[in-house]
């Protein structure tokens, strides 16, 4: 793992020395958006038009937040119009590979590059930052049109409804208030919570992460005794942001992050509703956990220092998720 520094890349792992053992995330620095007629968005500047076949979408099947990418590609039915490379699984001293993992799984079939940074210098010859997953890539313009998937998805959402994406709005008028306050909690201390536990590197840091995940935990627990979905009785884009990391809590982050207080196959509707979502048409086909397990037990060598494979949990996804009836 390392960063790009006025264009060269550095092998170097975060550095929680200045936050007292505390991971803290860096914000993301590719923020346009595209639009329907290509104004711009909230942020970035204008230019990019949602046309079929002019957009890539760079991921890793092991990556929450490039999950969600892959989700709103898959529930948009925009596959067709936004092609799509996977990272090799294993993130070692260059950052993200494409080198093959010999399991048919395509690499970088736009440029044949070897690096994922080698794509941001693409856009940017003296890119200063962190090379992340999801990268979305403009063919036409050559350049990255963002790499925050929170904003990808509300691109993928609705940019594409004029060109023939599948209907669906997950972010709608009525509920956003909801969503929006849903999605600050639970990224605070589910989504990126499980992380600061997993990289945290004083026991305080863990502490202090470790209780607010389980009380967030408990409450959605608690919340979906009473509602089919996070905001009510429509699944929204907030269900699909919890549902990346619920997928990966039992098989990764209980054992390999040290979130070991509960399973979520320990709380009946938090792990229905997993099945549930899991089950949703397209989504399955977006799941590998095999790469999901090796790139955290295997890359994360501070975590992990022999690198060994635990055997995971036996889980049935498939099974019937009791939801709704
Ligand atoms: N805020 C970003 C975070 C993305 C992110 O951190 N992805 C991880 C993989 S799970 C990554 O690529 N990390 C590489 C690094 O930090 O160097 C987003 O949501 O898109």
């Amino acid at each position: 793992m390392g960063l790009l520094v006025d264009g060269v890349w550095k092998d170097q792992w975060y550095d929680t020395d200045k936050t007292g053992g505390k991971f803290e995330r860096s914000k993301s620095q590719f923020r346009n958006w595209i639009t329907a007629d290509g104004s711009a968005g909230p942020s970035g500047t204008d230019g990019f038009r949602a046309e079929p076949g002019r957009y890539h979408l760079y991921v890793a099947y092991a990556c929450p937040w490039a999950h969600r990418a892959l989700i709103f590609r898959a529930l948009k039915g925009l596959e067709e119009m936004i092609s799509v490379s996977f990272v090799n699984w294993y993130m070692g001293d260059h950052g993200w590979s494409f080198e093959d993992p010999g399991d048919g799984i395509p690499g970088d079939d736009l440029f044949g590059l070897d690096y994922l940074y080698q794509i941001y210098l693409k856009a940017d010859p003296g890119y200063t930052g962190r090379v992340t997953v999801p990268t979305l890539w403009d063919k036409a313009r050559g350049t990255v049109v963002s790499n925050e998937s929170a904003e990808i998805i509300r691109m993928f959402n609705s940019a594409f409804d004029g060109v023939g994406a599948t209907p669906g709005d997950y972010y709608p008028e009525d509920l956003r208030e909801e969503i929006d306050a849903l999605n600050d909690r639970i990224y605070h201390t589910v989504n990126n919570g499980v992380y600061k536990c997993g990289f945290a590197t004083t026991q305080s840091a863990y502490d202090e992460a470790v209780g607010p995940l389980f009380e967030t935990l408990d409450w959605l627990e608690d919340r979906l005794s009473a509602r089919r979905y996070l905001a009510g009785d429509r699944v929204t884009e907030a269900d699909w942001r919890l549902f990346t990391t619920l997928l990966r809590f039992d098989p990764v982050y209980h054992g390999h992050f040290k979130c070991d207080r509960r399973r979520i196959a320990d709380y009946p509707n938090l792990w229905g509703y997993t099945r549930e979502l899991y089950q949703w048409p397209g989504i399955a086909g977006t799941v590998n956990m095999d790469h999901t397990r090796r790139h955290y037990y295997i890359s994360h060598e501070t975590v992990n220092p022999h690198r060994i494979l635990s055997v995971g949990p036996e889980i049935d996804l498939d099974a019937p998720h009791g939801r709704g009836g």
